[in-house]
């Protein structure tokens, strides 16, 4: 019997609320004019007339950043290394530990814990679209793969999950009603002190999916006392992501996840001041949310030991082990002091997963659970892609016919937040500074920005201040921006799992979305994937596209070449037959990538597909 669960999709019955029509033609030259010297912009309803009554760019405001209290916790207990197939059933280990003593809400010293929920922003006019206004009836649909060794079921519920009364209670306080899916599956699996490899389509929710079984397990393990080591930290988890942005927004989550449970969590990244995340870890630290350079400047200095870490999460884990961060993370993960696989639990997230970095993932985790929610690397349906011919000296002024068709159509006088990635970080200074001077408030967010300027430009879009930010894929991965309607690659990227990351900043936890990507010659070599992946994702292709992606060549070797190229975009790498030298890992029930297969079995046997 296939597992396969098939029911309808939660992208489908989304609302529509947010979809949004740039109203403006693919006319690439409109407006076009020679180089060197450029006009100032000039809206195609104003063309003729004077500047004078074109907004002014607001001025910034800073954000009042929540104070972070001391540490509450009062560890103690047994370590318990017996992971995997030992380890006792979730449920039935009884109880959960109440933690350091110092009650909810207080923290040592009696210091009242900060409240995360207390700044939620609500902004009524978008309200329809926030967590309750998700229509999860339409969950079921979506595909999900399981592949491994007993694959524990998913649930419907987080009631049918003993989370504990206290992590419950910060559910409800972010107003989840209902898991998403990749929480559905990767809940049980995590709970039942599996590894897990997950794919899920970007803005489904994966933040959770790690860090409540986490903060669940800490909450319900006892673990042995922490040695005393001056100044040096002692985490139980570690959770890792590429960027300093993601990190602090991990950190906030895990906060709100974790608020009046007495488990402490720290965050740890670079360019901040190191001396203020010494003090904080020196408070205590249960869960350490860290960049990989910072946190081995930690191990170095010996501030941060990794020796009682029981939960390792990767957060965009493909990239986390691609060729920029691999050595960091190997150092971190294999040179120090972490507990070997199958010591430590390790959870791997991401919206994509190229199988050459699944192979090396696999040096990280000891008889892992691979899950794929959606098709895995694909774009959800919750976003509109376009694609329009541009040349480069036309792209400005046609971003700027887009952004002011926007500007008509905003709600209550508020339009959504628009998105820009471009490929460079002059590229990035320079279209922020054309479009202020254009009358279209932007900041820009990239790596050779101060982390203090990185922030306020992130704030200020976020509040909607200045409703434009233009990026460098520094922005691409992970962000949760609510008020994200609009994405435009103003600059495409060379990767096809790039651009899934960049165009899911939109289209996040059930909301619709616009991506609106301006392609030429120079990027012909994302003509075939992107045509292939808008394809997928129900869009519509232009002709020229096709034409275009018919020619490109798409030799072997290209990480833009998604094997199999039918509906899914990946699937459990030991699924082929030269994983495991040569070895067909699931006894060579063949069944390619694209070729959905019945590998047999429900739940309990040893391959569980929930594909038709
Ligand atoms: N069960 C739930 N019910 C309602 N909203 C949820 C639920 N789980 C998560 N969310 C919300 O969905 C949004 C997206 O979640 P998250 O940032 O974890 O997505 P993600 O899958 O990690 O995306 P990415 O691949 O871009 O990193 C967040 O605003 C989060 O608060």
């Amino acid at each position: 019997m296939s597992a396969t669960m098939r029911t309808s999709s939660w992208a489908d019955s989304a609302d529509n609320n947010a979809a949004i029509g740039s109203g403006v033609s693919s006319n690439t030259n409109a407006s076009a004019v020679g180089r060197p010297v450029k006009p100032a912009y000039v809206p195609p309803h104003l063309r003729n007339r004077s500047m004078a009554s074109l907004a002014e760019p607001p001025s910034l405001v800073t954000n009042n950043v929540n104070e972070r209290g001391p540490a509450n916790w009062g560890g103690s207990l047994n370590f318990k290394p017996d992971l995997g197939a030992g380890r006792q059933g979730y449920g039935s280990g009884g109880g959960f530990n109440s933690r350091g003593g110092a009650g909810a809400g207080r923290e040592r010293g009696g210091r009242r814990e900060a409240n995360p929920f207390e700044n939620d922003e609500v902004d009524e006019s978008f309200s329809e679209q926030e967590n309750t206004g998700i229509n999860f009836d339409a969950y079921d649909d979506i595909p999900v793969e399981t592949s491994g060794e007993n694959v524990p079921p998913p649930v419907n519920t987080f009631a049918e999950i003993d989370l504990g009364d206290a992590l419950n209670q910060n559910i409800q306080r972010c107003k989840y009603v209902k898991p998403t899916p990749v929480q559905r599956y990767a809940i049980p699996i995590s709970l039942s002190g599996r590894d897990l490899m997950a794919c899920a389509q970007t803005g489904s929710g994966k933040t959770a999916a790690f860090c409540f079984p986490i903060i669940s397990g800490i909450l319900r393990e006892q673990y042995a006392q922490r040695p005393r080591v001056a100044r040096t930290a002692y985490p139980l988890a570690l959770i890792l992501s590429p960027t300093r942005e993601l990190s602090c927004q991990i950190h906030d989550e895990a906060k709100k996840f974790s608020y009046q449970t007495g488990v402490k969590v720290v965050v740890a990244y670079g360019g901040a001041p190191i001396t203020q995340q010494l003090r904080e870890l020196e408070r205590g630290v249960d869960i350490l949310v860290a960049t990989p350079g910072r946190l081995v400047d930690l191990l170095e200095r010996a501030r941060v030991s990794l020796q009682m870490i029981r939960y390792l999460a990767l957060d965009e884990a493909d990239r986390m082990l691609d060729m920029g961060f691999e050595p960091q993370i190997r150092k971190i993960v294999e040179q120090m002091d972490m507990p070997p696989p199958g010591m430590r639990q390790t959870l791997l997230f991401s919206a994509t997963f190229p199988k050459e970095i699944q192979r090396l993932a696999s040096d990280f985790l000891s008889s892992y659970v691979f899950l794929a929610v959606g098709r895995v690397g694909s774009s959800t349906d919750l976003i509109a892609q376009r694609v329009e011919y541009v040349l480069d000296s036309d792209k400005r002024s046609h971003l700027m016919d887009l952004l002011h068709a926007q500007r008509e159509t905003g709600v209550n006088g508020k339009q959504g937040l628009t998105l820009v990635f471009v490929e460079t970080k002059k590229g990035a200074d320079a279209l922020e500074h054309c479009l202020c001077v254009n009358g279209f408030p932007a900041t820009c967010i990239h790596g050779d920005r101060t982390q203090q300027e990185r922030e306020q430009a992130l704030r200020s879009f976020k509040t909607g201040n200045t409703p434009i930010l233009v990026a460098t894929d520094v922005a691409a991965r992970g962000l949760d921006i609510p008020r994200v309607a609009h994405v435009v690659n103003f600059d495409l990227p060379n990767d096809i799992d790039d651009y899934v990351h960049r165009i899911g900043r939109t289209g996040r936890a059930g909301k619709m979305g616009l991506a609106t990507a301006f392609f030429n010659e120079g990027n012909l070599s994302m003509a075939k994937p992107l045509a292939d992946l808008m394809q997928e994702a129900n869009q519509e292709v232009p002709a020229w596209l096709t034409r275009y992606a018919a020619r490109a060549s798409y030799g072997g070797g290209n990480r833009n070449k998604r094997t199999g190229g039918a509906r899914f975009g990946g699937r459990d790498v030991r699924k082929e037959s030269s994983f495991n030298k040569g070895t067909d890992y699931y006894g060579g029930t063949g069944g390619g990538y694209g070729v959905p297969t019945s590998y047999g079995g429900g739940y309990g046997q040893g391959v569980t597909s929930a594909w038709d």
